[in-house]
C-alpha cells in the first residue's frame, strides 16, 4: 500500500528553486532515510510533503492531495517531527505528549483510556517517564527532542515524517529511536526520516533517498545508494564500508574534494 506519492514536485523559496521535479513513493512498511549534504533540500522536502509550503506538481496522501486536507484530517494521517525543537510554553512534558491525542478529541473532552494508553506507550518508548512532570522549557536539547518525538508517536498516524530526529541524541537513544522507527515500519506504517548519520541510515533504513541540490540522485537499498563513488561525488568524502551482522557499516574517514558540479549526471546511474 502506498502512503505518499510525489509527482514532479518542485519548490521555489524566494527566487531560489530548492527542489526540482521529484518523483517518489513511500509505501507502508518502509523506513525511508532521506539523506544528502547540508542545503540539499531535505527539510524543504519534508515540509512540502506535509503541505506546509507551496509546491508545484503533486503530493498525494493515500490518493488525496495533501494541500486539500483540513489540518485536523492531515494530523490524523501524518505526524511530523520538525528540525526546530523550541518549546514556547512552560507546560509539563506529559501535557506536551498528550497534545498528540488532541487530533482525535473534541475540545474540552477528557482523555479516553485509549488516549492514555497511547501517551504512556510514547513516554515509555522515548524513555522520558522521569521527566514527565518537568516543564518542557527546562529540558536539555536531546530531552526536548525525545519529548517532541513522543508527541508525534502518541499521534499514532499511518505516516510519520521526522526531520533529523537523531540530532542531539546520545548513542543509546539514537539506537533506541531508530529501532522504534523500524518497528513502526514493520507494523505497516510509512516512516520518512532525514538523517546526517550515514551509519544509522545504513543500519536501520529499508531504503535511502539521496538528495543533492534539490534533486534525487539515488534511491534504493542502503548498499545500492551508499557506494564509495556516490559518497565521493555527493559528499566529497572517502568512507570505510564494511558489513556486520548482515548490515552495512559506513564510516566517513576523510575529505576527498568538494562534490563536482556534474555530480548529478555522474551518479544518476545509482537511481533505483
Ligand atoms: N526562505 C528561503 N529562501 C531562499 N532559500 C531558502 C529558503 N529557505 C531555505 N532555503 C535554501 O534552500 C536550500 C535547502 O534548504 P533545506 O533546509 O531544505 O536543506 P537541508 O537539506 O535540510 O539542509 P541541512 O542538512 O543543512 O538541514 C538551502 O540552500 C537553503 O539555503
Amino acid at each position: 500500500m502506498t502512503c505518499l506519492t510525489l509527482e514532479d514536485l518542485s519548490v521555489s523559496l524566494g527566487r531560489t528553486q530548492v527542489l526540482s521535479g521529484l518523483d517518489l513513493t513511500v509505501g507502508a512498511g518502509e523506513l525511508v532515510g532521506l539523506i544528502g549534504p547540508n542545503g540539499a533540500g531535505k527539510s524543504t522536502l519534508i515540509r512540502a510533503m506535509m503541505g506546509l509550503i507551496p509546491a508545484r506538481g503533486r503530493c498525494l496522501l493515500g490518493g488525496d492531495p495533501v494541500a486539500s486536507l483540513r489540518p485536523g484530517e492531515r494530523a490524523r494521517r501524518i505526524s511530523y517531527v520538525a528540525q526546530e525543537r523550541e518549546i514556547g510554553w512552560p507546560v509539563t512534558v506529559e501535557r506536551i505528549v498528550a497534545l498528540g491525542r488532541d487530533v482525535y478529541r473534541k475540545a474540552g473532552r477528557a482523555l479516553s483510556a485509549h488516549d492514555r494508553a497511547m501517551i504512556e506507550s510514547a513516554i515509555a518508548h522515548m524513555d522520558i517517564a522521569a521527566l514527565r512532570h518537568r516543564p518542557a522549557t527546562d529540558l536539555s536539547g536531546g530531552e526536548r527532542a525525545r519529548v517532541l518525538i513522543a508527541r508525534a508517536l502518541a499521534q499514532d498516524t499511518p505516516l510519520m515524517l521526522a526531520d533529523e530526529p537523531t540530532a542531539g541524541l546520545d548513542p543509546a537513544h539514537q539506537i533506541s529511536l531508530m529501532s522504534m522507527l523500524a518497528s513502526l515500519a514493520a507494523d505497516g506504517r510509512g516512516v520518512v526520516a532525514s538523517l546526517h548519520d550515514l551509519g544509522l541510515a545504513a543500519r536501520w533504513c529499508t531504503r535511502l533517498v539521496l538528495l543533492d541540490r534539490g534533486r534525487i540522485v539515488a534511491d534504493g537499498a542502503p548498499e545500492a545508494v551508499l557506494t564509495p563513488e556516490v559518497l565521493a561525488r555527493v559528499y566529497g568524502v572517502k568512507a570505510h564500508l564494511s558489513h556486520h551482522d548482515g548490515g552495512l557499516i559506513v564510516q566517513p574517514l576523510s575529505l576527498i574534494r568538494p562534490a563536482s558540479p556534474d555530480s548529478h549526471a555522474a551518479v544518476a546511474g545509482a537511481r533505483g
